[in-house]
């Protein structure tokens, strides 16, 4: 059957999204090519450490000093946008510090916000207050959600791989 209203542009959506272990990028990925949207990875100016556990106190202590830690970059052109893609991990139990950071550099004023968050287990916690507060502007659209795999289960499942054939 001939659609009868033309396709939706999406030459003005932006993807912006941020990652550690790449469940995010796979999204993030996905929507650029599928809407042939523009994308940018937010990343801190500060990289955080590579060791997970380092990362995961940092993260906490981050959070519970409510900091916003600097952004390495800022989007060009973020006012030519109507419709912004954000994608996040879950955080201990919320949006890492950097999406607050994000969303403190930029204006959403007018915007749609699409949220897409991935989470290991347990849920997507206050990440979308965080959004309602840094974003009143913006018209939030439902988020969608997905489930992936802890970086902290894989490493566990390695060591026991090395464990049992006493390779460590
Ligand atoms: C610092 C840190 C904190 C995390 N806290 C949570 C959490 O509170 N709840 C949860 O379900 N998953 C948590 N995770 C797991 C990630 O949300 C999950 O693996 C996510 O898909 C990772 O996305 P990424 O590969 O794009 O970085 C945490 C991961 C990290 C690195």
């Amino acid at each position: 059957q001939e659609s009868r209203t033309a396709p939706a542009s999406n030459s003005t959506s932006l993807v912006a999204y941020f990652t550690r272990s790449g469940n995010t990028r796979v999204i993030a990925e996905t929507l650029q090519r599928t809407l042939d949207a523009a994308i940018f990875e937010i990343q801190p100016a500060q990289p955080y450490p590579a060791d997970y556990e380092e990362n995961v106190e940092q993260a906490r202590q981050e959070r519970d000093r409510d900091y916003e830690p600097p952004l390495a970059k800022v989007v060009p052109d973020f006012a030519t946008f109507d419709t912004v893609f954000l994608g996040f991990p879950i955080w201990g139990e919320t949006a890492p510090p950097v999406i607050r950071s994000f969303l403190s550099a930029h204006d959403l004023s007018g915007k749609t916000l699409r949220p897409f968050i991935t989470h290991g287990g347990y849920g997507p916690g206050s990440s979308l207050d965080v959004l309602g507060d840094r974003a009143a502007g913006a018209a939030i659209v439902a988020p969608f959600i997905l489930e992936a795999d802890q970086e902290r289960r894989t490493m566990n499942q390695v060591r026991g791989w090395l464990d049992e054939n006493q390779l460590r």
